[in-house]
């Protein structure tokens, strides 16, 4: 009688050795991901071994140890008649999910890593040291990749996808009934404008941006055939000039880039400019008030900490509020976008 062999229980758990050796197991997503992987398995549910290695034009032992990571993240189940992608994962291709999850790994990838070495330092010095892993001597991560065309091209394909899942929220959630002129402050390349433009056809929208991205927004802008409604101007969101006639000031993925008093600065440039009962509006994940999670809003705040600008993390709803009532705005109201993937909030004020 053949002795049946069962793998011996570690004495690390799973949670621990996939925290341990976390970075490994973004690396076999990310593989999976760029080489293709789970849309094969996606197509062909059950497909043998043998032609995932000929599909993906992998050698036997890449082949081996790619299936190795994937199962045993059980990101991939292995069955009689082949491998399969797991449920989690079939539900984000099922769920219209995939195209960001593979927009979160080319930013994670490309942009996060190199940053994030620099991650205790920047605890330490309580600023983002990590920047200084981005050639170029721009002030912030997105004025050193406006000089990297293909760098630019991954954080705007990532920042686009990300932002036109949000846009859907600050749709659905968020209050325009008394918007008319919009200022967008960093609206990047502009896809939260047009998604705002095309929900409200009685609302135009002023995006404020860098030079460079100023170019990728107007050429969104023109392709959405909203040149009319969506201007998108060239400027400094610090230098306080902002420009006038706009009833609501909106701050997307915005504020998480800045510390506090950073963002006091801004808010408070966007008090001078509104008009008395003009409304101020910040759309973001959100960490709770007891900075206790959620679990996407602690794993993306590192970013922030330790590259974007001068250091910020997600902050809390509270942090947001407390801020607004500082500069003057009043009837501050928080709503949570309850059937999102991700943590995102809306906090508006009005002065
Ligand atoms: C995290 S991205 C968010 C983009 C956009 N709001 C969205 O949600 O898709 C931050 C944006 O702020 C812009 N930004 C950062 N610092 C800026 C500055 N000093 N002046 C103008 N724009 C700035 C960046 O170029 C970048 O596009």
């Amino acid at each position: 009688m053949t002795e049946v062999q069962t793998q011996p229980e570690s004495v690390v758990p799973d949670a621990l050795t996939t925290v341990l050796l976390g970075h490994n197991a973004f690396q076999f997503t990310r593989a999976g991901v760029e080489l293709g992987l789970f849309d094969l398995l996606e197509r062909n549910p059950g497909t043998p071994r043998e032609r995932i290695g000929t599909e993906l034009g992998l050698a036997e032992r890449s082949l081996d140890i790619l299936l190795l990571g994937v199962t045993s993240l059980r990101l991939v189940e292995r069955t009689e008649e082949g491998y399969s992608n797991a449920k989690s994962i079939s539900d984000l291709f099922t769920g219209g999910h995939w195209e960001l999850v593979k927009a979160v790994i080319g930013f994670e990838a490309y942009v996060t890593y190199p940053g994030l070495v620099d991650f205790t330092e920047s605890l330490r010095a309580n600023s983002n040291i990590g920047l200084r892993r981005y050639p170029g001597d721009g002030a912030t991560v997105y004025h050193r990749l406006s000089q990297d065309p293909e760098l630019l091209k991954v954080f705007y394909h990532f920042m686009g996808t990300w932002s036109a899942v949000a846009s859907k929220h600050l749709i659905k959630y968020g209050d325009f009934s008394s918007s008319r002129r919009i200022l967008d402050v960093g609206g990047g390349d502009a896809t939260m404008a047009i998604a705002v433009a095309s929900a409200h056809p009685e609302v135009e929208v002023t995006v404020l941006e860098i030079p460079k991205v100023v170019d990728l927004a107007r050429k969104r802008v023109e392709e959405a055939g909203l040149s009319d409604r969506v201007k998108v101007v060239e400027g400094d969101i610090f230098a306080g000039d902002y420009p006038e006639g706009h009833d609501t000031v909106m701050f997307v993925h915005q504020l998480q880039i800045w510390p506090q008093d950073r963002i006091r600065v801004l808010l408070g440039h966007a008090h001078a400019v509104l008009p008395e009962g003009g409304r101020v509006m910040i759309l973001n994940s959100m960490s709770e008030d007891n900075y206790d999670g959620p679990l996407m809003a602690a794993l993306a705040s590192p970013f922030f900490a330790a590259v974007a600008g001068e250091g910020g993390m997600l902050y809390s709803w509270e942090g947001y509020e407390k801020s607004l009532k500082e500069v003057g705005f009043d009837q501050v109201r928080r709503t949570r976008c309850t059937e999102a993937i991700t943590p995102h909030g809306i906090v508006t004020a009005v002065k």
